[in-house]
């Protein structure tokens, strides 16, 4: 039987939708809605892409969107002064700083010059430790969004046992600790790992996040189990340009009970959660609780 495929589109724009509603009752409660400040440097065609999504996404849910360009040509020093800017700037409630930045800068002293208040992305040595400590932080919008389609499958996540192929400090590490914190049993997986095809097949959720078209195949997804697929590799096929994940799409949802597809899985879902971050920086900064979402 073929897979269930898993609607992150859907799911996220229900998700958008009860955000909307309450960015609007923040935005009498306190005068001004949310606001959202992406920072992009240089030109790269993806993040330009990414970025303008985020600012319509933004827009739709009644917050406010700042966007801060910089050339490819802009020093570590005044990638930094524009976050301490935005840190400084009360009407700011989160900071983006769009991945990849040019390779002359490094990203990890960047990231760590926002505010932990302001941290949409949840990227900060201090949410990063907050997330492996277990308390009160902001977590980073890609795995999240991951834990939510996982539950719309699956009731409990406990007991269950999570392989997840990848172990960025943007989408693979986080995702493992969010899903040791619904009390999976979870495999971190990587490049150096042997056998990895035998440990997918003991996967009951099967996460990959490695950037690499189609690397898992079919015969790699255990019957019944759960594929959260988060690559988003372009391809050319056939002549045309195509957008296609880390997982054998058609193999596997013939093994699958659930899967989501490229486009329309995780992508949607991580703009949903960036949107719900963004609200929930701005109730705490206000020392107010966050949204019930
Ligand atoms: N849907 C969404 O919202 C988002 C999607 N993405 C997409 O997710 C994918 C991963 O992104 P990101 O985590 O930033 O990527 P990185 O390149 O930072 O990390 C890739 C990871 O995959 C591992 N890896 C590489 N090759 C293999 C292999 N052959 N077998 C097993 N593991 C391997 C690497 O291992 P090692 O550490 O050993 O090098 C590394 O841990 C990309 O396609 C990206 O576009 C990213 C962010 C959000
Ligand atoms: N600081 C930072 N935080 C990020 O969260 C971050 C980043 N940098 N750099 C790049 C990656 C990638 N990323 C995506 C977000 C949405 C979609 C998305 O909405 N995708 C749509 C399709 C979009 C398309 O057609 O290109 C989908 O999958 O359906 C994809 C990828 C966030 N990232």
């Amino acid at each position: 039987m073929s897979a269930r495929i898993i609607d992150g589109k859907a799911i996220a724009s229900a998700l958008r939708e009860r955000i909307g509603e309450e960015a609007r009752a923040f935005a009498k409660a306190h005068g001004a809605p949310p606001c959202l400040a992406v920072v992009l440097v240089g030109d790269d065609p993806a993040s330009q892409v990414y970025v303008r999504n985020k600012g319509r996404a933004t827009r739709e849910s009644g917050m406010i969107s700042i966007e801060k360009r910089l050339p490819a040509s802009a020093s570590e020093a005044e990638v930094a002064a524009v976050v301490r800017a935005l840190n400084e700037d009360p009407s700011i409630d989160g900071i983006l700083v769009q991945m990849p930045l040019p390779v002359h800068i490094d990203a990890h002293s960047v990231i760590n010059e926002i505010d932990p208040a302001k941290d949409v992305d949840g990227l900060t040595e201090t949410n990063a430790g907050r997330l492996l400590l277990g308390v009160q932080g902001l977590r980073p919008c890609t795995p999240e969004g991951c834990v939510i389609l996982a539950k719309s499958v699956r009731d409990r996540l406990e007991g269950l046992r999570a392989v997840v192929v990848g172990r960025s400090i943007l989408v693979g590490k986080p995702l493992s600790l969010l899903l040791l914190a619904e009390n999976c049993t979870v495999v971190m997986a990587h490049s150096k790992t042997r056998d990895l095809p035998e440990i997918c097949r003991s996967a009951d959720i099967l996460c990959a996040a490695v950037g690499r078209p189609r690397l898992i195949e079919g015969d790699w997804v255990k019957k019944g189990a759960v594929v959260l697929d988060i690559g988003i590799n372009r391809v050319e096929e056939d002549g045309a340009a195509r957008l296609v994940g880390d997982v054998d799409f058609e193999a596997a949802k013939e093994r699958a009970e659930a899967i989501t597809p490229v486009p329309g899985g995780v992508g949607p879902m991580t703009i949903a959660c960036l949107l719900r971050n963004t609200l929930i920086a701005a109730a705490r900064r206000r020392g107010v609780r966050g949204p019930a979402i």
